[in-house]
């Protein structure tokens, strides 16, 4: 409980373990509102039929990996007794709060704080409540008991976001050529509810409530209320995304980006805090069962060429990107000492010992264009995406013909190094 930032109420200064390094901090810079980022409307009448929708979700999807979309069939009564409850819950006494408190990311149920707070070098302001919601009679019995309408408004709002993913992945599924249900069953069977709460904050050209990211999952939905503090980056420029009246923000996660085999866009997102009131979103995380084999659609490498990304289970994928998160410091210096103390052929050694093909790029000053790259021992690396300002969606193979070994080596993604 003495983690949980909820409990600073009415501090006057930011504590020194959140105040982020220099070059990190959101700073003073005000980030202009997004006028641009693209808004569907999804309700039918007003002379677009289903294609012009599909064609507008893909061009947010493929130019910014964020929209909005407002008429979407999930009732104003839903979605505000949601924000309600998921309010009333953090303006609890802290204590009640810290029943559910658990670092144990198997845990169904849990508040935790920050991203990693026993590992990480600084922490985030932001405390979430998080808890597994599909099939809802699974999981119901797990949720907290206060507010005693929780779960019964939780229910509700959890099979209408079900509803509300299905329909946006048959549009987008629609829109890449794949087959109808493409993405039901395994590829959607999880639903990840995550409340957040990012108390007012004294000084947030210090601090962040959540660092730059790209969202892991299939596809998230976002509900906030009135008060600003999301920044998507686009273009090398963070911008601001202005809550809408009764809309949701819709995200793409790594696996649509895998799965359109590079075609549409996983975003780099943040969240910035504010010093006068608190702010409260509910994210819906859809991702696919642990088990599930992710590779790009057959139609969409067909396409393209050749695949962007090899095949691997969603359980293998999650694995990398935690540790990925969490040895980031250690495997960056460790990374670099090589690199520095290397005869050249040492970057084939550098992949071996660490596993690490983001740093090996980071540290070859980033090639941001598509290409083949050599080394003295002769170890090649083919960049079949580049490196994007944003790092979020870079790709490569690996042939080390000197060591023979990981013929070829995709890595999933970029962007857990900047
Ligand atoms: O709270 C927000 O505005 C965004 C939350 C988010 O990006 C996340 O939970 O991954
Ligand atoms: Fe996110």
């Amino acid at each position: 409980m003495e983690n949980l930032v909820s409990k600073m109420i009415n501090v006057e200064s930011v504590q020194e373990s959140y105040v982020l390094p220099l070059g990190k901090r959101p700073g003073k810079l005000i980030v202009p509102l997004c006028k641009t980022i693209p808004v569907v409307n999804l309700g039918g009448g007003d002379g677009r039929d289903q294609t012009e929708i599909i064609q507008q979700i893909l061009k947010a999807s493929q130019e910014f990996g964020f929209f909005q979309v407002i008429n979407h069939g999930v009732s104003v009564k839903t979605s505000s007794d949601m924000l309600s409850v998921a309010k009333e819950f953090f303006e609890m006494p802290v204590e009640d709060i810290a029943t559910l408190y658990s670092d144990d990311s198997k845990q169904i149920c849990r508040v935790c704080t920050s991203i990693d707070y026993d590992k990480e070098e600084v922490h985030y302001w932001r405390d979430s409540l998080r808890h597994l919601c599909h099939p809802v009679e699974e999981y119901m019995h797990l949720w907290p008991q206060k507010p005693t309408i929780y779960r019964e408004v939780v229910a509700t709002y959890s099979v209408e976001m079900r509803k509300l993913g299905s329909r946006l992945l048959d549009l987008i599924g629609e829109g890449l050529g794949l087959e109808s249900g493409y993405f039901g069953d395994e590829l959607s069977s999880e639903e990840l509810l995550m409340i957040n709460n990012y108390p007012a904050c004294p000084d947030p050209s210090l601090t962040l409530g959540l660092p730059k990211h790209s969202d892991p999952n299939l596809i998230t939905l976002l509900l906030q209320e009135d008060v600003y503090g999301l920044q998507v980056f686009k273009d090398g420029q963070w911008i601001g995304i202005e809550p809408l009246p009764n809309a949701f923000v819709v995200n793409l996660g790594h696996q649509l980006q895998i799965i359109s085999n590079g075609m549409l866009r996983s975003a780099d997102h943040r969240v910035v805090t504010n010093s006068s009131v608190a702010r409260t979103t509910v994210a819906t995380f859809i991702h696919p069962s642990s088990e599930c084999i992710i590779e790009p659609a057959k139609p969409l490498v067909k396409a393209h060429g050749s695949p962007l990304y090899r095949a691997f289970q969603y359980k293998e994928f999650n694995s990398n990107y935690r540790a990925k998160i969490k040895d980031k410091r250690w495997r960056l210096e460790l990374g670099l000492l090589l690199l520095l103390g290397t005869d050249g052929g040492g970057i084939g050694r550098m992949v071996e010992l660490l596993d690490c093909s983001l740093l090996l790029l980071w540290s070859l000053a980033a090639p941001t264009r598509e290409g083949w790259y050599r080394d003295r021992s002769g170890a090649v690396m083919e960049v079949v995406a580049g490196y994007g300002d944003d790092g979020a969606a870079v790709s490569w193979r690996w042939r080390d013909i000197a060591v023979g070994k990981r013929n070829p080596l995709h890595s999933y993604c970029g962007g857990w190094f900047k």
